[in-house]
């Protein structure tokens, strides 16, 4: 099972490298405009899916807000650490 920290950095190196048809390097070079309109409908998602969905449903529609928001701290070039030390 892949946990945050492994995923942030999985797609830090996707940044770095550019594989081909990464889906990651794409929401990069889409900048942060497009990156925080995608945070808000996942958002939307994840509500939707916690008041009329299933539990499955919710957490799938989580984990991809996760993934999103973690697109945004590699484009603000933020780690980690730095959201940690407001928690
Ligand atoms: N965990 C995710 C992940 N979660 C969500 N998403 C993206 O977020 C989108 C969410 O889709 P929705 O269900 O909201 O459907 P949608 O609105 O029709 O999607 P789009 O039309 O906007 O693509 C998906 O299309 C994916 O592009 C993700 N994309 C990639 N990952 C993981 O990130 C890693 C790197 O991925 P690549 O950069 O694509 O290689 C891999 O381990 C992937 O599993």
């Amino acid at each position: 099972m892949k946990t945050f920290d492994a995923l942030f950095a999985e797609l830090s190196e996707k940044a770095v490298t550019r594989p081909a048809g990464s889906g990651t390097v794409a929401e990069l070079d889409a900048g942060v405009h497009a990156i925080g309109k995608k945070i808000v409908e996942e958002a939307a998602e994840v509500w939707m899916a916690a008041e009329y969905q299933s539990d499955e449903e919710a957490a799938e529609e989580i984990s991809q807000l996760i993934y999103h928001l973690q697109v945004l701290m590699i484009a603000k070039g933020l780690t980690p650490a730095d959201v940690w030390r407001h928690l």
